[in-house]
């Protein structure tokens, strides 16, 4: 693994190594479950897409992971860890959904990135040139170089997406978890969006990532996990998963929105588009 100074760990392929550990867990807000019985393992170098309906648990699942919810039951290992033993939480990078940045906030791109590096330094650590360095090549990444000293309430709201993408990146996480990063971004940035994940993906980094629009991501993914009705309903390879997707009733009447935003995509075929998904293929590799 590369360990300098760079915006993203990279390794040479998908090892062995778990990152993600989650054995029957149960998550939600108060004491209600919204999503149950979650087992998922996430290797190292992994991309993994969660695909889903509206509504039925996938940023949960996500916030689960970052320990940003309640965990009803279950467990959730962490690097090895539970969960709640992990004390590098900057190990994980979190690109929350539909999170632009407030118009009254007074920052440039640079120093918004750059709070990303603050778990690593801590909130009265001072910025040294190696962290100018790492956020300087976050924003390289995101594709943003020239605007670092750009104030970000001017930048629109695809730019901020991969300001936000940057700070994540900024503080070298282990793992990538992003909930729906193209979400509410138009048509010509959804595609700088895509390239911006394609380039990380190229470099190694693990990525769960939240998405209805996989395009150009499809063919990088290592695992596409279906989440439905607060159930994980199937855990497999993109092979396994057209497998299953030809074995499977097609219900084209489903209010799944994933049918809505690309009709010609593998997602919008499948166990989305079931409500009597009996497939469950947990914890294929590639
Ligand atoms: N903070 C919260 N407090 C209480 N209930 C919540 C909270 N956030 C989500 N829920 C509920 O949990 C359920 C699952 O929501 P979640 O956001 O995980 O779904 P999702 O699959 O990510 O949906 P979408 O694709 O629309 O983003 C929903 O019924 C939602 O109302």
């Amino acid at each position: 693994m590369l360990m300098t100074a760079d915006a993203v760990k990279t390794i040479d392929s998908p090892g062995e190594e778990v990152v993600i550990e989650l054995s029957h867990a149960a998550f939600g807000y108060g004491e209600r479950a919204v999503l149950r019985d979650a087992s998922l393992t996430v290797h190292r170098g992994e991309i993994v897409a969660i695909v889903g309906p509206n509504g039925s648990g996938k940023s949960t699942l996500m916030k689960g992971i970052l320990g940003l919810n309640e965990r009803v039951s279950g467990s959730v290992q962490l690097f090895g860890v539970p969960g709640e033993d992990l004390h590098e939480r900057a190990r994980l990078g979190y690109v929350p959904q539909r999170h632009t940045l407030s118009a009254s906030v007074r920052a440039t791109a640079e120093e918004i990135v750059a709070t990303g590096r603050l778990p690593r330094i801590g909130w009265l650590g001072r910025l040294r040139a190696t962290d100018r360095q790492l956020v300087a090549r976050a924003l390289d990444l995101v594709g943003l170089a020239d605007r670092a000293a750009t104030e970000v309430s001017t930048l629109s709201g695809g730019q901020q997406r991969r300001v936000l993408i940057a700070r994540a990146l900024a503080g070298q996480p282990d793992v990538l978890i992003m909930d729906e990063p193209t979400a509410g971004v138009d048509a010509a940035n959804q595609h700088v969006l895509a390239d911006v994940l394609v380039r990380l993906i190229q470099r190694g980094v693990t990525m769960l990532i939240v998405t209805h629009e996989l395009g150009a991501l499809e063919r990088l993914l290592t695992r596409i996990v279906v989440v439905d009705t607060g159930r994980i309903t199937f855990d497999g390879t993109p092979q396994e998963y057209a497998l299953a997707r030809d074995r499977v009733h097609h219900d084209h009447d489903s209010h799944h929105h994933d049918l809505e935003l690309d009709a010609h995509h593998a997602v919008a075929h499948g166990p989305l588009d079931t409500d009597h998904t009996d497939i469950h293929s947990r914890g294929a590799r590639p």
